[in-house]
Order: structure tokens, then sequence, then C-alpha cells
């Protein structure tokens, strides 16, 4: 199967069940602290045994025999035991939260580093909205399994098993008595867990497809196109559809647990009633004291209250596992453009390229390259031209790694780019594209993102020389100006030799190019080429041509088409040969023709 398929086809194929002992894992790393709150947990839950007995030694002698010393012992006890109680819960309350919180900030962390590793393919399939979501909200749909359940389980755990010892110490009768009314609880679980888990996959599912609608129509080009078309109803509509269902699913959601809740507590009263009935003919008949029943009886809450939290603690955990599920796909996501195990990193190359018999495929069997070679001399200029969709693109971001070849190797100074290290590669590639993307942040920033500890004077340096130093000087605000979302409030002409300026400061050996179709006007154009060819001074460059003066200029130019390199030569050689060339040269180049006439 083909690479980049397999990455994606998790869209389409059932998630994988979760196990319980993986979710465990994540908590390996804080055993010491869960030891700590267990600690704690027992300390409580022995606590907690102290109220009904003193009630019971209350009951039992401090009032018949009216010791009045006695009272006032248990009575200070009585306050004393739930403030120490309270303490220790308020620190337990906060080393659980710890334990929690640091969970996930860890899966966000390691979904983040995971995301951050996969290649292009991965996200021109993706919708950026569901990623989001997945980081954002679907970590947060399990912070309550999260933040409480390993330790709350203890903890209940603890009191049941205490609770049990001590009512079976009291009276056993009463204790088999009183765990009659336990399958009860349990009967339902199972199928509530299941239900509940089925929904809250779908939910987070739901809320996934909103975020990427909104993503889209909120984004600078969606709401643009939705103004244009005057969409703003059908946009509605499609929103209302998800939120609607996003409301229905989280109500049955919750109801099911209320239905769940309800039983639960019909049934605890109940168990509750039996003991009063048993004890209480026992009382009459004399074969039990007064302060024995109502001790067992406290005894009692203790045991179903936990039962009842323990219960639902599963349900909640399975209910989690959905969204986890999703969690864990993001997490085994495999990169597949890594470096490999033994590659060394690229040295301060002069820049000579070899394409070898390269053939790749986005799908299976269908070509967008076939064996394709070419080779570029150190500080030369090859123009790739070609009708839309012959693979320009693809064979020119294949260069730093944005897709590996199916077939066939490339070479940079010789050195096979997929036995060098990513990083040293990429660093030494600039890749200016069509659309040039800004981050919604200031125009200094921008630049930096391209090397960042310039000097503002090297910034300056690199502005000017991609001809906007002035534009920016004359801004209120200068390089501290915000950009707006992708640079949107910039011209076009403005950000493309913004993007030039990003790319001269990074200085790179290799320049990959994808020269912008959109016509400026002809003196943004003028600017803009005056930037670009400060820019292709002295690298190798591949570029995707648009423009006359860059034919002109070509040490080569490569005529693709579907995939296949049909013409190699210059200019003057391949209009001679009446091909393609010729073809595309007369529509495509000589339209545009006037434009460089105006350089
Ligand atoms: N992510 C992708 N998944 C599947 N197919 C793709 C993907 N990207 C491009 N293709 C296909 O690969 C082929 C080559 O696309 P490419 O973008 O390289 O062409 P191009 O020559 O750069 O086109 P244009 O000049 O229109 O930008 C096309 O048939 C395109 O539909």
């Amino acid at each position: 199967m083909n690479k980049v398929l397999s990455k994606t086809a998790i869209a389409s194929t059932k998630l994988k069940d979760v196990k319980l002992s993986r979710i465990f894992q994540l908590f390996k790393r804080y055993r010491w602290l869960l030891a700590g709150i267990l600690g704690l947990a027992l300390a409580s839950a022995i606590i907690g045994i102290g109220p009904p007995l003193i009630l019971k030694e209350i009951i039992d002698r401090a009032l018949p025999n009216a010791d009045k010393p006695l009272l006032w012992i248990l009575v200070g006890w009585m306050v004393a035991l739930p403030l120490i109680g309270g303490l220790l819960s308020v620190w337990q309350n906060h080393l659980n939260n710890k334990v929690g919180q640091s969970v996930m900030r860890d899966l966000r962390h390691a979904l983040f580093g995971n995301l951050q590793k996969q290649s292009m393919a991965f996200f021109t399939q993706s919708r950026s909205g569901e990623v989001i979501q997945r980081l954002t909200g679907d970590v947060q749909a399990v912070q309550n399994v999260v933040t409480g359940t390993v330790v709350n389980a203890i903890t209940q755990m603890v009191i049941v098993v205490t609770t049990v010892f001590i009512l079976f110490r009291l009276n056993w009768q009463l204790a088999i008595l009183s765990m009659v009314i336990l399958p009860m609880f349990v009967l339902p679980v199972r199928k509530v867990s299941a239900a509940r888990k089925k929904l809250r996959l779908e939910t987070q599912k739901v809320r996934g497809d909103m975020a990427s609608q909104l993503g889209e129509i909120f984004g600078v080009s969606g709401a643009l196109l939705t103004r244009i078309f005057a969409r703003e109803k059908l946009q509605e509509t499609k929103f209302s559809e998800l939120n609607e269902e996003v409301m229905r699913l989280e109500l049955r959601l919750n109801l099911i647990g209320r239905w769940y809740g309800m039983v639960i507590g019909v049934l605890a009263p109940a168990g509750t009633a039996i003991i009063y009935l048993y004890g209480g003919f026992s009382v009459i008949n004399s074969s039990m004291s007064l302060g024995d029943i109502i001790a067992f009886a406290a005894f009692v809450g203790r045991l179903y209250g936990p039962i009842a939290i323990l219960l639902n603690l599963q349900v909640e955990t399975v209910t989690a596992l959905g969204v986890f599920q999703r969690l864990f796909e993001y997490l085994d996501l495999k990169a597949e453009i890594i470096d490999s195990p033994d590659a060394v990193q690229l040295p301060i190359v002069s820049g000579r390229i070899a394409y070898n018999q390269v053939s790749f495929a986005y799908l299976p069997e269908r070509y967008a390259l076939k064996e394709v070679s070419f080779t570029v001399g150190a500080g030369e200029l090859v123009a790739f031209v070609g009708p839309s969709g012959a693979g320009k693109s693809t064979l020119i971001g294949m260069i730093s790694r944005l897709y590996d070849p199916t077939k066939g190797n490339i070479t940079i100074d010789g050195l096979d780019i997929k036995k060098v290290k990513l990083d040293s590669l990429r660093e030494q590639i600039a890749y200016v594209t069509q659309e040039s993307f800004l981050f919604h942040a200031s125009i200094r920033e921008n630049l930096l993102f391209a090397v960042d500890n310039a000097s503002q004077d090297q910034l300056e340096d690199a502005c000017k020389q991609a001809y906007i130093h002035d534009f920016i000087a004359s801004l209120p605000d200068g390089y501290d100006t915000m950009v707006g979302e992708r640079g949107h409030r910039l011209s076009g002409g403005e950000r493309q030799r913004l993007a030039i300026a990003r790319a001269i400061l990074k200085n790179p050996r290799v320049l990959i190019l994808d020269e912008a179709t959109s016509h400026l006007d002809s003196e943004s154009e003028a600017y803009v080429q005056a930037a670009l060819e400060e820019l292709m001074r002295n690298r190798t460059t591949l570029v995707i041509a648009h423009r006359l003066s860059t034919v002109l200029a070509a040490n080569k130019i490569i005529v693709l088409e579907a995939g296949i390199i049909v013409e190699e030569g210059n200019h003057d050689e391949l209009l001679a040969r009446e091909g393609l060339y010729a073809r595309l040269f007369r529509t495509q180049f000589a339209r545009v023709a006037g434009t460089d006439a105006a350089l």
C-alpha cells in the first residue's frame, strides 16, 4: 500500500480499542506522587471510621452512664476528626489535581510533538480544525477522568475495604445482609458504560467537525468567499445542523448518566432500610443495642456511597475511553519523513542537485512524477514549466523532503538527501511559495521566523534587498506592525516581498521558488521581480516559472507534462523545437511579457 495512503486511512477505519493499561502508562511517571496520595487517602479513610464509633460510644456509654467528661472528650473528637480529615483532603485534592494536570500537559505535549513530525501528506489530508479539536477539546474531555479517577478510585476502595472490615466486626449477619443489594448496583454498569462511550465518541467527532467548519468559515479566505458569494445563510444552516447535533448528543449522554444516578440513588436508601428493618427487630428483641444499629447504618452509608462512586468512575472511564481512542490515534501516527538512524549532518553545500529516476505517487499507481532525472549545477537557475497538474510543485518540494520519492533518489552535492539530517538539509534551503504565508504577528516576528537571533540591522538589510524596507519604515509601528491573520493586512505584493526578505535573511544555498501567478500592478510587480533577483543571486535556484524574465535568465528550462520531463534546454533551443514549451510560451509567457517589459 502506498505510504501516503496508509497514514491517512485512519480517517475511515474503525478506531482501535484502547486498553486501560495504556492509560495507566500515562501515570507511570507520577507513581511516587500517587503513592503519597494513597497514603493521604488511607489516613482520611481511617479518620472517617471515627465519627460513627464516637456516636456509638456517646449513645451506648456516655449517655447511659451520665459520664460528662467522656461526653466532652467524644464531642471534642467529633469536631477534631473532620477538621484533620478536611485538611488532609485539601492536600490530597491538590496533589490529585497536580497529577491530573501533569498527565494532561504530557498528553498535549506528546500529541503536539508527534503532529510536528508528520509529513505534509498528513496535513493535506486532515482538517486543521479537527487537529486542534483533538489537541485541546479532546484532552479537555478526558480531564475529569484523568484528574480524578485513579486517586478517587484508590480512595474509595480504601473506604470500602475498611468499612467492610468494620461491618463484619460489628455484626456479620447484618454485614452479609447489607451486601445482598450490591449486585443490583453493578448490573446496569456495563450497558450504561458502553452506551455512553459510543455517544461520547460521536460527540467528540461532531465537535471536531464543528471546529473544522468554524476554522474554515471564519478564516480570512473562508470569510471572504462567504461574503463574495453571499452565502452567509448557507453557512449558518450548515453550522446550525452541527450545533444542534452537539446539543442532542450531549443531552442524551447526560440523560443516560442521570438515569443511572437515579437507580443508584434509590438502591442505597433501600439497602439502609433493610438494615433498619432487620436491625430494628433485633433492637426490639434486645439482641442489639441502639448504638450498634445507628453506627451500623452510618457505616452502611459509608459502604454504598463509595461503591456508587466507584461504579460511576467505571462508567466515566469507559465513556472517556472513546476519547482516548481519538487521542491515541494521533499519538500512534507514524512519522514517515524522519532522520534515518545513520543520518549525517549535511555540511555547507555548494548546491549541486541531481534527481535520479525519481518517481512519486500520492495515490497508488497514480504517478505525479515518473522517472524524472536531471542535474543542476551549483549556483545555477533551473526553471520548470508545464501545464497545470504536471507535477512541478511536487517535484520542487521533494528537494526539502516534503515528500520522499516512491522510487529513485535525490542528491545534493552528491549526498542522498534521505541520508542526511533533516534539519541540516532544511537549514540550507529556502522555499518561497506562491501564497506567502505570514503568521498573525508583527513584521519583525515574521522575519525572525527564518533566523531567530537576527539583529535589527540584518532585518533591515534583508528588507532593503527585498525592496520592502521603505514601506515598513513608513508604517506608524514600523517593524512592530501586526500583519493580520495570514498577513491579510498587507497587499499581495507586500506579502510576497516580506516572504522574500524572510528567505534572504535565511541566506540559503538552495532556493525553491514558486513564482506567483497573480498579476500585481506593474509597479508592485517590478519591486517583486527586483526582490527575487536579489534572492536568486549566487544560489542554486529551482523555480516554477511564470515570468518571461525568469525563463530567459534560466540556465536550463525543464518542461514537464503529466509527471514526465518532455523537453529540456534553454529558451532559444526550446522555442526552435516548436514543442510543448513553444506552445506554453505563446499562451502563458507571452501574455505576461507585457508585465515584464515594464521592468
Ligand atoms: N496532496 C495530494 N494528494 C493527492 N494528489 C495530489 C496531491 N497534491 C497534488 N496531487 C496531484 O498530483 C499531480 C501533480 O500536482 P502538482 O501540484 O505537483 O502539479 P503542478 O504542476 O504544480 O500544478 P499547478 O501548476 O497547477 O500548481 C496533480 O494531478 C494533482 O492532482
